[in-house]
Formats: C-alpha cells, sequence, structure tokens
C-alpha cells in the first residue's frame, strides 16, 4: 500500500487546544458562576452531612435566656425563639433538603434517561409510545397529587420526593430525548454502528458522554427546585416536626417575628438562597461552557470549497452483472407513511471498481447510499427492490444481521470528518476499539495494527496523531483518520458520501490520491457520493447520474461524462465552471432552470421535463421501460433522437430564450412541480 506525503495543509492543527481539553479544572469551574456555585455546594453538603459531627450545640438544646439573641462568640448566627442555636440547627436540618432533593433527582433521571435513550434509538412508533406516556404524567397536577401523596403517607418527605422524582422523571425525558435524538444523528454514532458496537455500548460510549452536560445543567436547576419545594412543604407543616430543624419551619417560625427580630430571617432564608443560587450558576456556568465549545466548533468547520477535474477515466459496463460485487436492482426508499425519496435505483458495481453516485442536492443520493449499509435515518426504510452483496440480499435483514456486516464488509466515511470522530476520545482508542473487536487481538497489537494503518493512509507521524484528538488534527488529517477507521475491520465495500466536501482544495486532492491509490492496492470497492463531477471524473470507473430519486443516465464515467446522453447529465456538465486541462474556457456557463422537485410531488412521466430545454408533450406521461442506451441506461425517452441530433446543452445568450441545436421545445403540459 502507498505512503502519501503529507501536505503543509494538511499538518496537525496548530489552534489552540479549546478550553473543555486542557489539562487541570473543567472549563465551567473557571467561571466565576461556577466557582461560587460550586464551592458553596460542597461546603453547604460537606456541612450538613458532617453537622452531628461538628456542631457546638444540640439542635434542641434551649438557653431561654438567650432567646433571639444576634450573632456572638457563643452563637455565631444567633438564636431562636427558644434559645437555640440557629447554626447547629441549620446544617442540621440541611442534609433533608439535600438528600431528598437528590433522590428525587435520582428518581427522575433514572426514569427519564433510560426512556429518552430508549425512544431516540427504537424510532418513531416506540417514541411515540413513549411521548404519549410521559404527556399524561405531565398532565397531572403536581401540586395537589404531592398533598394527596402526603395526606396518605404522611410527612414522609423522603418517598414524597421519590414520586415527585417520577412526576419530574416526564420533563426530564422530553428535554434529554431531543438532545439524544440530536446526538444520534452525528456521524460518530453511525461510525461506531458501522465498527460494530452493539446498542447498549453505542448509548454508553458514545451517546451518554455527549449528553453529560446537558444532564449536569438539567440536574443542578432541578436540585435548585427540589430544595425549594422540600422548604416550601416545611413551610406549609408538612416537613419534620419540631423539635426536629427544617429550613421550612425555621423561616415560617421567624416570619412571625419580622418586626421584633428581623435577624432570625436572616441566618436560614440566607443559606436557603445561597445554596439554591448556587445550583443554579452552577448550571449556568455548565451550560455556558456547552455554548462556547458549540461557537469553537462552528469556527472550526470549514466552509465547501468545490474542485473539479475533467473527465475521464476508463470502464466497464455498470449494467447488471453476475461477476458484480454489488448489484442494486429497483430499489425504493420511502418514509415511513409518507413520499417515496428513491424509485427504482439500479446500478453494479465490480470488485476493485469505484462507482459514484452523482446529482443534485436532495437527489437521494445519501439515502440510497446509506440503504446499502442498513443507515436510515429514523422514520426513512426500504419500501422495495434488492440490494445484493456478494450474492446475499440485504434488503430484509435485521439490525444484528446488518451490524455483523457492517465495518467488517461494509464500511462508510463521511463528508464532515471532524463530526465522524467522537470528540471525548483520543485517535488512538477510536482506533484501537474496532480493530480489538474485528480483529480479536490485544490491546498491544491494535496499537501497532493502528499506527500502521494511519501510515497507510499517508501520515507519518502515527504516533503523535494516536495520541490526539480529533480537535487536534486539520479537516484532511481528520478525513485521513476515518479512512483508516474504515479500514479497520478490512471491508471489501467502502461507502464514501461526499467524501471531499468539507475539505479545502489541496486536501480535497490528496484524499481522492488516496482513495485510487487504496482500491488500486487493496482491491476495495468503493462508491462515492459526490455532487461535484470533478470527483466523479477524478475516481470513478462507473457513473450513475441521480435526478428526483431516480438513476436517469449510468455507464462508464468515460461514456457518461464525454458522451452524455440524458439531458440532465449534459446540463449537468453544461454548468460545471471547470474544464479539462488543454480545453478551451467556455464564454457562459450553462444553467438548470428551477430546482429538483422535492419527494411528494414528482411530475408524471419524465422528473426532469419541468426543466429540460428538450422536453415535449409526451415527456410528460408515463412512458415504457426504456432499452439501454449504448453499454449503460438512460431515462429519457428522446435520448436517441437527441443523440442522432447532437443535442448539447449549451449556455443561454442575453435576449435568447434558449439556444439549442434542436427547434425550441414544446410547451411542457400538466407537469406538476
Ligand atoms: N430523515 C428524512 N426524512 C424525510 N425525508 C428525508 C430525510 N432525509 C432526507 N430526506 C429527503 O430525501 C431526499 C433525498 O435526500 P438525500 O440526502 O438522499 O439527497 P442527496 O442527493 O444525497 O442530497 P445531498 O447532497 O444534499 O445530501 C431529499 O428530498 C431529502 O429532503
Amino acid at each position: 500500500m502507498s505512503v502519501l506525503p503529507l501536505d503543509a495543509a494538511d499538518e496537525v492543527a496548530t489552534e489552540p487546544v479549546p478550553p473543555a481539553r486542557r489539562r487541570g479544572l473543567p472549563a465551567f469551574l473557571r467561571r466565576p458562576g461556577g466557582i461560587f456555585g460550586a464551592t458553596w455546594l460542597t461546603f453547604v453538603i460537606v456541612a450538613s452531612l458532617t453537622a452531628p459531627l461538628w456542631r457546638p450545640y444540640e439542635p434542641a438544646e434551649q438557653d431561654t435566656a438567650n432567646a433571639l439573641a444576634l450573632p456572638s462568640a457563643e452563637h455565631w448566627l444567633g438564636t431562636d425563639p427558644l434559645g437555640r442555636d440557629l447554626l447547629s440547627r441549620i446544617f442540621t436540618a440541611g442534609s433533608l433538603p439535600l438528600l431528598s432533593s437528590a433522590l428525587m433527582l435520582v428518581v427522575a433521571f433514572g426514569i427519564g434517561l433510560p426512556l429518552a435513550l430508549i425512544a431516540a434509538e427504537r424510532g418513531r412508533r416506540v417514541e411515540q409510545v413513549i411521548s404519549r406516556l410521559t404527556e399524561v404524567l405531565i398532565a397531572l397536577p403536581a401540586t395537589i397529587l404531592l398533598l394527596a401523596v402526603i395526606g396518605v403517607i404522611g410527612n414522609r418527605l423522603y418517598p414524597v420526593m421519590a414520586i415527585l422524582g417520577v412526576m419530574i422523571s416526564a420533563s426530564v425525558y422530553r428535554v434529554l430525548l431531543g438532545v439524544a435524538q440530536s446526538v444520534r444523528q452525528r456521524l460518530y454514532i453511525d461510525a461506531a454502528r458501522v465498527n460494530g458496537l452493539g446498542s447498549l455500548r453505542v448509548n454508553l460510549v458514545h451517546v451518554l458522554p455527549s449528553m453529560a452536560t446537558v444532564v449536569a445543567v438539567q440536574a443542578a436547576q432541578l436540585f435548585g427546585i427540589g430544595l425549594l419545594i422540600v422548604a416550601g412543604l416545611a413551610f406549609l407543616g408538612f416537613g419534620p416536626g419540631e423539635p426536629e430543624p427544617s429550613w421550612g419551619f425555621m423561616i415560617q417560625d421567624a416570619s412571625g417575628y419580622i418586626y421584633t427580630a428581623p435577624w432570625l430571617m436572616v441566618p436560614t432564608g440566607l443559606v436557603l438562597a445561597l445554596t439554591v443560587v448556587a445550583a443554579n450558576e452552577l448550571a449556568d456556568a455548565i451550560a455556558g461552557k456547552v455554548a462556547v465549545a458549540g461557537r469553537a466548533g462552528r469556527r472550526r468547520r470549514r466552509g465547501p470549497l468545490r474542485r473539479a477535474v475533467a473527465a475521464a477515466a476508463a470502464g466497464t459496463a455498470e449494467a447488471p452483472d453476475p461477476a458484480a460485487v454489488l448489484q442494486v436492482r429497483d430499489l425504493s426508499v420511502s418514509v415511513d407513511d409518507g413520499p417515496d425519496l428513491v424509485t427504482g435505483v439500479s446500478f453494479a458495481l465490480q470488485p476493485g471498481r469505484v462507482l459514484g453516485l452523482v446529482g443534485e442536492s436532495g437527489c437521494g443520493k445519501t439515502m440510497t447510499a446509506r440503504s446499502l449499509l442498513g443507515l436510515l435515518p429514523d422514520g426513512v426504510s426500504v419500501s422495495g427492490g434488492s440490494i445484493l452483496w456478494r450474492g446475499r440480499e440485504l434488503v430484509g435483514l435485521s439490525e444484528r444481521e446488518m451490524s455483523a456486516l457492517r465495518g467488517r464488509e461494509i464500511a462508510m466515511i463521511s463528508q464532515e470528518p471532524m463530526v465522524a470522530l467522537d470528540p471525548m476520545f483520543s485517535i488512538s482508542s477510536q482506533l484501537t476499539g474496532p480493530i480489538r473487536r474485528f480483529r480479536g487481538v490485544g490491546r498491544s497489537e491494535a496499537r501497532k495494527i493502528a499506527a500502521e494503518l494511519l501510515r497507510n493512509v499517508g501520515i507519518v507521524d502515527a504516533e503523535r496523531v494516536l495520541k490526539s484528538h480529533p480537535h487536534q488534527l486539520s479537516g484532511g488529517m481528520a478525513q485521513r483518520v476515518c479512512i483508516a477507521l474504515a479500514l479497520t475491520g478490512e471491508p471489501d465495500l467502502l461507502v464514501a458520501d461526499e467524501p471531499t466536501t468539507a475539505l479545502d482544495v489541496t486536501v480535497q486532492a490528496e484524499i481522492l490520491s488516496l482513495l485510487r491509490a487504496l482500491v488500486r492496492d487493496t482491491g476495495l470497492s468503493v462508491v462515492v457520493v459526490s455532487h461535484d463531477l470533478g470527483v466523479v471524473a477524478d475516481i470513478c470507473d462507473d457513473v450513475a447520474v441521480m435526478y428526483a430519486g431516480q438513476v436517469v443516465e449510468s455507464g462508464t464515467a468515460e461514456a457518461v461524462l464525454d458522451a452524455p446522453a440524458h439531458p440532465y447529465t449534459m446540463a449537468l456538465l453544461g454548468a460545471n465552471p471547470h474544464v479539462p486541462e488543454g480545453e478551451p474556457v467556455p464564454e457562459r456557463l450553462a444553467s438548470i432552470a428551477g430546482t429538483v422537485p422535492p419527494p411528494g410531488s414528482w411530475p408524471t412521466g419524465c422528473r426532469f421535463a419541468s426543466r429540460c430545454r428538450f422536453a415535449q408533450e409526451r415527456c410528460t406521461v408515463p412512458f415504457p421501460e426504456l432499452p439501454a442506451h449504448g453499454a449503460g441506461s438512460v431515462l429519457c425517452i428522446r435520448v436517441d433522437e437527441l443523440s442522432r441530433d447532437h443535442a448539447v446543452w449549451e449556455p443561454e445568450h442575453a435576449g435568447d430564450e434558449i439556444a439549442t441545436p434542436l427547434a425550441p421545445p414544446a410547451p411542457v403540459a400538466g407537469v406538476s412541480r
């Protein structure tokens, strides 16, 4: 396998390590609110739980001669109407609200978090059932229910707070469901599934850590609310009975002396207020950390840069072939209970060849590619047709059977390498995990293989990269790591979804050469999704051009790009701003008026007719299956005429309607868009 040198643009990024990754204190503990929140909460928790060990007086010990005293050396925070020491009573009372609020959190997250993970993973139907159940909980009047529970079980705050936890779990579920769903859409979750991780481990290793911050923010806020509820209940008389101290009762007691001994309200009120504020400050500091990390992430992302080379390479026929390693026949992908996203897609891939799926955005390339891996989004599924992988039908396989294939036989690289790698883990751990799983080797052997794989994808300082985290890599380097990751299971088919779109132009060329070298040296077969004809011309042997969920033209890259037969392919090539080296630069580029019709509003007949300069009335009615055109297939009823007349999709001229070698097209009637 060849080793490609690194370009300067592809070095390990030298940008400063984001605060979240610096060694030492977590980022939220470097914010004033975070420092205050964490310090006060730690103090009040430790002081309350250890109060029996250090309190100067017993909480019930009375000194009536010293009632309602102000702070003094004897009683640091003063005394209550019975001369009891406020300091001892406040911190003795602290353990009940703190522990019962903690219990409420454990119950709320113990129920809400697993439910959110299950709903996010299992798809729409399960999610709808769970969501409806939680809506019932949310609809219950919590205060009335709590008072009813107290009426039944008495002033037992721990069970009462546990029941409150059950009710709050519904709100916890709703917040965490959104987070879990968005985390599950990240590419590194797909990558983990492709790398053979089971559902539990995907959740534990990748989804949960990514939700940790939101969980922490929510927990800190709910903790403050829990404290207020416990204090409120005690204020109303639903707390521990006298002489046991409680914050709520002490505040209620103090309110009777607000004019005669106002100080009595201050210590308890202040401790309660500071504890609630501290919990909220801590939540804000953690949330602030998330916002900063999000902004940093957006800054690091690179905008898509286009590059085009020109046509063409040698190739073979695309038509279904028993020798094909992958045969897709009449594939349809649909939204469950909704429109088709892809219909009647057929193509074949020979071993050791590269097939490009090309077309404008929204044509169904990604849905087609993802169906090869069984990685369609929730609510979208294969609704018809066949995907034969080495003679084995993939359509209809269970998730378990597909996950046994993913990574080992079919792997994937995606367009956003930075998003495809889990930011929480080093490159070493992201590579050695799948290597150990796929190849059954030990830790040190896996590390050697990981370094070897990195070298194979052109990374010369493999040891340094292994120790890095994703944010320390440049885009090109991250994409090389993703390719190495895809190779951990020694797959035979690589599905590459826009592998160079997020990279800058020099790095795009390097990644394309790397893919070409891998195909040449390993015999890997590749399906590349791209809207960039340059990429397709650069590395593909075969091409399938997609429009509005269909393959409109397929064949060898040479045939399709050099002599396009479908008007849409002609238009794509005419609109391509790049010309092959040595060829004249056109004065004007062609354009394609309008946009791709969305799924659900595809016209009858030819789906491209409403945008096609060559469309006629007969293009807008359903037409029979078309015979093969040359070595490939072309979904155009006029293909023979256009080919005979050497039709070209030419640039418009100012003032002209449309310049074509054919007569102006007949009006396209009845085409709904
Ligand atoms: N989860 C989804 N639910 C419903 N429709 C979807 C979903 N994902 C994609 N689609 C729709 O399916 C169609 C095909 O999408 P797809 O992503 O395959 O297009 P594409 O050709 O790969 O475009 P792009 O290059 O922008 O990714 C689009 O109209 C898109 O809006």
